[in-house]
């Protein structure tokens, strides 16, 4: 489409040379017919179109030049509408052609028997000029394309950008910035153009000799960024843009912590939004909980939850973040647990750069630091080592975190919720927890009762999780019968929720009718009727003896196998950091 007002001024300019050069009229009309430039006669009617029964139609359609000598008697002249009237000795058509698409067409019209015997005898020269002069508009249609397809590209990549969730500015390979998005000005807080501004000169945090000549994608490092008391945290990554494997230039992309927290959440998906209505149970006990629990959530002091592994303490955690007024910020879980000590501490705390051999350049963020504004859920803080808890009462009475090698301290605004399955109050008495932490941990107490205590759960729980599982498993199983049922209800789930989660999980696998049977539960819950009678009999075992001597059993049944704990773990349905915990605790080799 010739649209644009720049074309038609040079299609106008290209018609009047035309027609000076040979003494005619000219008209040009696009692919629609419409005449976009005319000389002498023809100048007022531009904007106008012409007859569909005209030689202009023709050339159009048939992409081919001609001449018509002889007006009125030519057959092409014979279906044209305004023969009668016509005026013209002679007319010439030639098409505008660009890459096998016809854009319009060039005519000339002689009004005199001069012009005329002028076009007839210059035929072949004249043919020649004209292919020439539409070849010209042809070119200067293809660039006019260009241009256009350049300019939508641009906006495309503008809007692009400017859609993106991260903030991101790309640079010459000495750190020009050439483009950036509106996040990128907005969240560093520049004003005015940025454009041939030095990057490095912008952020003390890059270095170009850190850089320069990186191949790779330089990941996930953390900044802190300050202007004019604007402090600004988060997490950047460098893209070399690599041509002809030369570096050629860089692409920066940052991310402030509270959505790095959010997006890591949403791809490991975490953050299941849990509210308290998703705690399944109405039994009187779990009713209790609840209220607790909801009542902890409108307060900002710290929770501690204890409860049986499985039972369901960091889901209480979630919700009570999700109800709290903190529930747009960040919700940080930590194991530890599952993690050594001297990890444990770089984990919670940060370090700045150069703490320590090995340290990452730029330092890191400890999960305080992350959780800040929202929730820090503790798990097993029981597992805590003396030293880490000397550190994190400082961070409870100081509200400041001090980064391992950091001179200063940065203040942080967290709730703490921990919990733990072991009894702090013992650990108090053997000297294995501190009293003050406990104290300053213990401030809104809540404790989740063991399944076996609230069996009424039970049918909701397990409605629920066959739901659940069924769909993630593609099953139809929809119930569940009457025997198995029983089992399941006369069964102590020592692994509380979590063991239940798996053996229905296991059952619906098993099953191979629309309900689960009492063939499909886990040999293991089958096997318990034996024991119980046994027990009953004889006499009662101590839940601890129990559970030491099942999870011998599964250590021993899964010790020829790769990753034999987690599987253990599994089938016990505990975590494999609590499992390590039994091990320790039972003193089991
Ligand atoms: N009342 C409940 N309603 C629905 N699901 C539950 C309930 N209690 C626990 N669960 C589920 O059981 C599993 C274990 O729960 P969670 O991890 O919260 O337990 P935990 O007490 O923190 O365990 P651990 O001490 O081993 O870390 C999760 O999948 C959780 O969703």
């Amino acid at each position: 489409m010739i649209n644009s007002r720049l074309i038609k001024r040079d299609i106008k300019n290209i018609a009047e040379v035309i027609s000076s050069v040979l003494n005619v009229d000219v008209t040009i009309v696009d692919e629609n017919l419409i005449r976009i430039a005319g000389t002498g006669k023809y100048s007022d009617k531009v904007g106008e179109k012409v007859s569909l029964y005209s030689v202009f139609k023709i050339a159009l359609d048939t992409g081919e030049s001609f001449i018509i000598e002889n007006p009125r008697n030519d057959k092409i002249c014979q279906m044209c509408k305004g023969k009668k009237d016509c005026k013209e000795f002679a007319e010439v058509c030639c098409p505008i052609k660009l890459d096998d698409k016809i854009y319009g067409v060039i005519g000339l019209i002689a009004f005199s028997k001069e012009q005329r015997d002028n076009i007839v005898r210059n035929k072949k020269e004249l043919m020649d000029f004209l292919t020439k002069m539409a070849d010209l508009i042809s070119s200067k249609i293809k660039a006019e394309n260009k241009s256009y397809e350049l300019k939508i590209e641009a906006k495309r990549l503008e809007t692009l950008l400017n859609n993106m969730d991260k903030a991101v500015v790309s640079t010459d390979m000495y750190g020009n910035i050439d483009k950036y998005n509106d996040k990128f000005k907005k969240i560093f807080d520049l004003k005015g153009s940025i454009e041939k501004e030095n990057i490095f000169d912008i952020f003390s945090f890059i270095k170009i000799e850190d850089i320069k000549g990186i191949k790779k994608r330089y990941k996930s490092t953390s900044f802190v960024y300050k202007k004019e008391g604007y402090t600004f945290r988060g997490i950047y990554n460098i893209n070399p843009i690599i041509i002809d494997r030369e570096v050629k230039g860089y692409v920066f992309d940052f991310i402030d912590n509270y959505s790095a927290i959010k997006e890591f959440n949403e791809i490991t998906g975490t953050d299941y939004n849990i509210k308290f209505n998703n705690i399944i149970g109405n039994s009187k006990l779990m009713e209790k909980v609840k209220k607790e629990a909801q009542i902890a959530s409108k307060s900002s002091s710290t929770v501690l939850i204890t409860g049986e592994s499985g039972t369901g303490k960091e889901l209480f955690a979630r919700a009570i973040h999700n109800n709290s007024y903190r529930c747009e910020g960040p919700f940080i879980a930590i194991n530890c647990a599952a993690i050594p000590d001297n990890l444990l501490e770089s984990e919670l705390f940060g370090y700045e750069e150069g703490a320590f051999t090995g340290a990452k350049k730029g330092g890191k963020l400890g999960k305080f630091e992350l959780a800040n504004k929202g929730t820090i859920f503790l798990d097993e803080i029981g597992d805590m080592s003396l030293h880490l808890q000397g550190k994190l009462l400082r961070v409870l009475q100081e509200r400041e975190v001090e980064k391992i090698g950091g001179k200063t301290n940065i203040s942080v605004d967290v709730r703490i919720i921990a919990a733990t399955n072991r009894n702090l109050e013992k650990m108090v008495e053997k000297g294995e927890f501190r009293e003050d932490l406990y104290y300053r941990l213990n401030v809104i107490p809540i404790n989740i009762p063991p399944l076996r205590e609230r069996k009424e759960d039970i049918y909701l729980l397990v409605e629920n999780i066959i739901a659940n599982y069924s769909k993630k498993l593609n099953k139809a199983v929809y119930g569940i019968d009457d025997r198995a049922m029983e089992k399941i209800l006369s069964y102590s789930w020592p692994g509380n929720v979590r063991q239940l989660q798996n053996a229905i999980e296991y059952s619906i696998n098993m099953a191979n009718s629309n309900i689960i049977k009492y063939e499909d539960l886990p040999q293991k819950l089958k096997d318990d009727t034996k024991k119980i009678v046994i027990s009953k009999e004889e006499e009662i075992i101590p839940l601890k003896d129990l559970e030491r001597r099942e999870i011998i059993k599964a250590l021993e049944k899964f010790k020829e196998y790769k990753k034999d704990k987690e599987k253990a773990a599994y089938a016990l349905g505990i975590s494999r950091a609590t499992l390590y915990r039994k091990i320790k605790e039972y003193k089991i080799h």
